[in-house]
């Protein structure tokens, strides 16, 4: 690709939390042009008007999303409920627009898996077997070669993040992997839905999903990638009355010699411009993620026991959806990875 030229973007579903977010971080990127962004609601409105923090920084008003119009894109960003970008995306990818879908639709690799957690069938297997599952720090030579990236769930980035140095070093014992996450409201969307009001969300804390939540599959699939074989994994998700951020608490049964868990960490994410493998004894906060692309990650052993204790932290806008997406659609296009995605986190 053209370095000088800049990359013509489109984002499908720009109304939403991710949506504005992407918008949030491609304004100030310095490779790109936003040439559409779609909304079915708010066509032909202004994206200004709805979202007054891109006053000054986009001129762009919001379109139906059409096909033909956004076949002019380099690439075009998803950021749709499931089920949304596998009906448009076969014809997109003829016109060789490149693809990130921040949705599920591409991340599980077996469509009946897929039709299982998701109720619905798959639009488009063949689409399916060729798309790469956008976590960087997994899969980045696939993802540079590819036209079409799922990008990861939010927990599913939390959560396998933290496990990746353990697993793939065969230090714990992966058919018994506890992972208790907790996500902030806005990981439920901006659609209207009573769990989401205000009194129904704040000042309480609960669990949901127990019996089965849907980033289940998706975290076996990539674990059992990094194993080599499949995985035993309890997965707890929490609402926390907080806006953004998730905080996965991950647990191990350690192997008799597992060795020294800091520097293994350390060297494993050395070269991650997004993984901070904090100082041992750390308790990395929500806060010290929130509104960039970090993953913060602390690892313990509780009175040198046999159990591992992983904390990781992201923010679920950012690292686990619009930032990770802004970062794959970097590599796709042979820019620094690293491109528009310096912001620090707000503290407080
Ligand atoms: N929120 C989060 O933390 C994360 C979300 N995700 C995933 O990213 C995707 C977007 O999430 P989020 O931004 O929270 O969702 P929202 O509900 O906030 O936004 C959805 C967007 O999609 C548009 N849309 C809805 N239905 C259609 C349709 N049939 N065709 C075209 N556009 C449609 C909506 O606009 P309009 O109706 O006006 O067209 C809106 O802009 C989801 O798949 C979600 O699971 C992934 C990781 C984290
Ligand atoms: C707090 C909250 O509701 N979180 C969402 C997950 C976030 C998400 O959007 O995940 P997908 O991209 O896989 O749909 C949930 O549990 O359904």
């Amino acid at each position: 690709m053209n370095h000088n030229a800049k990359i013509k973007i489109g984002i499908v579903g720009g109304t939403g939390y991710t949506g504005v977010e992407l918008l949030r971080l491609l304004v100030q990127h310095p490779n790109v042009e936003l040439t559409a962004v779609t909304s079915r609601s708010e066509a032909g409105q202004d994206v200004h008007g709805l979202y007054p923090n891109l006053r000054g920084h986009l001129d762009l008003q919001f379109t139906a999303p059409d096909v033909d119009n956004l076949s002019q894109c380099d690439l075009v960003f998803f950021a749709t409920p499931n089920g949304v970008a596998m009906k448009l995306v076969p014809e997109l990818l003829k016109a060789n627009v490149k693809i990130v879908d921040l949705a599920a639709d591409f991340r599980l690799k077996d469509p009946l898996v897929w039709e299982q957690w998701y109720g619905m069938p798959h639009a488009c297997v063949d689409v399916l077997e060729q798309a790469v599952y956008g976590l960087p720090e997994m899969n980045r030579t696939q993802i540079a070669q590819a036209s079409i990236v799922a990008n990861p769930g939010c927990y599913p980035t939390a959560v396998q993040l933290g496990y990746l140095p353990l697993l793939e070093k065969g230090l714990i014992d992966p058919q018994h992997l506890i992972a208790d996450s907790k996500s902030g409201v806005s990981g439920a969307g901006r659609e209207a839905k009573l769990g989401s009001l205000l009194c129904e969300a704040s000042e309480s804390f609960k669990a949901y999903g127990v019996a089965g939540h849907r980033h289940l599959p998706e975290i076996r699939q990539g674990l059992s990638q990094a194993t080599g074989s499949p995985v035993g994994l309890t997965f707890v998700p929490h609402l926390t009355p907080m806006i953004r951020g998730i905080h996965a608490t991950l647990y191990g049964r350690l192997n008799a010699d597992s060795g020294d868990l800091q520097a293994l960490y350390e060297a494993r994410f050395a070269a991650e411009p997004f993984v901070d493998v904090m100082p041992a004894g750390s308790l990395p906060e929500t806060r010290s993620v929130k509104g960039s692309n970090n993953c913060r990650i602390a690892v313990h052993v509780p009175q040198g026991g046999d159990t591992v204790v992983v904390l990781s932290v992201i923010d679920n806008l950012v690292k686990g959806a619009a930032g990770q997406a802004v970062q794959n659609m970097n590599i796709m296009c042979g820019l620094p990875e690293s491109a528009g995605l310096n912001q620090v986190a707000l503290m407080p």
